[in-house]
Parts: C-alpha cells; structure tokens; sequence
C-alpha cells in the first residue's frame, strides 16, 4: 500500500497509508464520533470541503449499499479511519468502502493516530488541513505540503450551501394522502428530510437554495422548510433574506441545521465557529419547555449566539432558545412565542442516529394545521 500523509495546518503531520482514491485533497479537518452510519455521514451534503476523520476504531464493516445515502455521492472532501475493514459482510452491501471511495475520486487515508488526531482536534481546533496519498503528492516533501494547507481557503466565511443544492425545483410527493404542501429550500437537504416530511402527508418542494421568498411563497405552501447545508451562515445572506420574506408573510416555518442558523439570522442574532462543533449520534439535547433530553444526531461547526437567560425581542416578537446542548451548553433551537416559526440545530431526520427528536417533523404539521 502506498504511503499518504495527513497534514495539518499547524504544522502537525500524521502517517498512513492510502485509503480510497490515491491523490490529493484540502479541506477543514473534523471528527466524527458516530459508532454507526458511516455511508450517512460520508453522503451527507453538510461535508462539502470537510475531512472528516472517523473516532470509530473499525470502518467498512458493512461495506456499502444503495438504501443508506443521504445524497447521490459522497460529499466529504476527504476521509480519514484508522482501519478499513478488509471484509464488507452484510446482507444489503453491494460493494466494499474503499471501492466507493475510489470510485468517487475520494482521497483518504488509514492511519494509527486518529485518537492523537481528535485529541488535538479538541484542543486546538477545526483547521485546515490535507491528505496526500502516493508517490506523486507526496513528491514535494512535508514543508512544500504544508505551505500548500496554509494557503488553502479556511471555512470561515464560505459560501457552500449553493454548490451542493439542486439546480432544478422537484416534488416527492406525499404519502398515503396528501394533507400540506411544503416548501423546502435545499441547503445541501439530505434525502431523509423530505421523506419524513412525507410520511407525514406533505408534497414536498424541494426548491434550489439560490430561491427567493417570492418563488417559495408562489408555491402557496401550508408551511416553508429550510434545510441542513455545508459552510459558514454568515455568508448565506440570500437564504436570511429568502426567510425574512417568508417570515414577513407568517409563514408556518421549521429549519435544522443551517437552517437554524438561518433562522437564527433573520431574527438579528449572530453565529460564531465552535472550536471543534458536534459530529456525531449521541449528543444530549434538552427541550427547555418540558426537561425532557433527548440523544440525537449531530453535524455542525457553527453555533447561534443567543440569549438563554429567557425571552428576547425580535423583529417577529418575543423569541426563546428552545433546546440547549448539555455537553457545552451551546444553542440547539429556536422558537418565535407569537408565530408558528421554530428550528434546531441538531438532526431529527435522524440518518444516521437516534430517532429520539422524530417527534418535531410531527410539531411542524401541527403549527401548518394549526395557521390554516
Ligand atoms: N449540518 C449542517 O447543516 C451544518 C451547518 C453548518 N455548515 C455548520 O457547520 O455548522
């Protein structure tokens, strides 16, 4: 196997070998904790410009298969595991990992070190880094690498949510009969967002991230979603304004992800970089109203700045922070108290993870039944 390089931008190097597709790659270097869903998080769109380095020992083991994407390729800029399983044994694989990864063009790399790796993930942060694999790459020699990583664009500041949506409007329509039309801007959405919507009776429109108010509002939806997305949301304004309009026309609305932070946006509030963001499917998430925690599934780098000592004045009314994290206390939803308008920053669609906060898909048909 040939040789590969993980560098970091603070001068960090790490040893292994190749994984996937031989090459080279950039991107922000995070870890993921996740014991399961491997093919989840790799098709996740919110990984746009991400490598993302596997806490899980073990990595493969159940190859891949053609029910468990959550978009139509792998979206990691990289992948880094500390051992590839040699065998994929399960009854739905259709292929091995590392296959799929070289298939895809995807560069990883399989090395010893990835508890050292998240240890200094924890302590310094989420930076930019890359994998260089094979003869070629790794010709220039570490300082010509690292040179390279520091001139690499940093995610701060990114614009990615519209290279990943779709470029054409399409329906998934509702199952066992239709009871509201939704609107839902695709950030970089995974694939099982829309399908819990429909399972609950939604035609669901999936609308390109670039659409305005005025194209989401001409759908006549019962109630507007905003999805999850890869990058930085302070450099999303399109989506702010696109939600400030359909907020303006009191509009039923629910976001995950990016779009909470979204949301968090148009109600004026900023978002910052955590140091090293939540990746993973066990992070305890409290609901404020009812103490009630629940384990759920998690992808973000960036946090809403807002106030959790109680209600506080919007430009739609009094607003409250929903949900907070009880690992680092850090903002994971939001509600308006005079408008049917709510979001969280963590995963209810649950893919991969625990199906705890499925309960909130079924909140917003009832704030879309409840404006009719
Ligand atoms: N999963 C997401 O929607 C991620 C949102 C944003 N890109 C973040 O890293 O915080």
């Amino acid at each position: 196997m040939n040789p590969a390089l993980l560098v970091l931008e603070d001068g960090r190097v790490f040893h292994g070998v190749a994984y996937g597709a031989e090459g080279e790659t950039f991107g922000e270097i995070v870890f993921n904790t996740g014991m399961t869903g491997y093919q989840e998080t790799l098709t996740d769109p919110s990984y746009a410009r991400q490598i993302v380095a596997m806490t899980a020992p073990h990595i493969g083991n159940t190859g891949v298969n053609d029910e468990d994407p959550e978009s139509r390729r792998i979206q990691v800029a990289g992948y880094v595991v500390r051992e590839p399983a040699r065998v994929a044994s399960n009854w739905r694989a259709t292929g091995s990992l590392g296959s799929a990864l070289r298939d895809q063009g995807v560069v990883g790399i399989a090395m010893p070190g990835t508890r050292a790796l998240t240890r200094h993930l924890r302590d310094k942060g989420a930076m930019r880094a890359a994998i260089f694999s094979g003869p070629e790459a790794l010709a220039p020699g570490e300082e010509a690498l690292l040179e390279r990583v520091r001139k690499s664009p940093s995610m701060e500041g990114a614009d990615l949510a519209q290279h990943v949506s779709t470029s054409e409007a399409y329906v998934l329509p509702a199952h066992g009969g239709k009871r509201y039309t939704v609107a839902a801007v695709d950030l970089g959405i995974k694939s099982m967002t829309p399908y819990r919507m429909s399972e609950r009776g939604c035609e669901v429109h999936v609308l390109p991230a670039s659409s305005t108010a005025e194209d989401i509002l001409a759908l006549g939806p019962d109630g507007v979603f905003f999805s999850n997305g890869p990058g930085d949301p302070s450099a999303a304004g399109y989506a702010v304004d696109a939600l400030r309009g359909v907020l303006d026309a009191g509009k039923p609305f629910f976001g995950i992800c990016f779009g909470n932070q979204i949301f968090g946006r148009a109600l004026g509030l900023p978002t910052y970089k955590l140091r090293f963001g939540h990746r993973g499917i066990n992070q305890p998430v409290q609901d404020r109203t009812t103490g009630k925690v629940d384990v759920s599934a998690h992808n973000h780098g960036f946090a809403v700045d807002a106030p959790t000592d109680g209600p506080f004045d919007t430009p739609y009314g009094r607003a409250e922070v929903s949900h907070v994290n009880l690992n680092d206390g850090c903002v994971e939803g939001l509600r308006l108290l005079e408008r049917p308008a709510f979001s969280v920053q963590y995963h209810p669609e649950a893919a991969a993870g625990p199906h705890d906060a499925a309960g909130l898909f079924d909140r917003f048909c009832e704030i879309m039944e409840g404006s009719r």
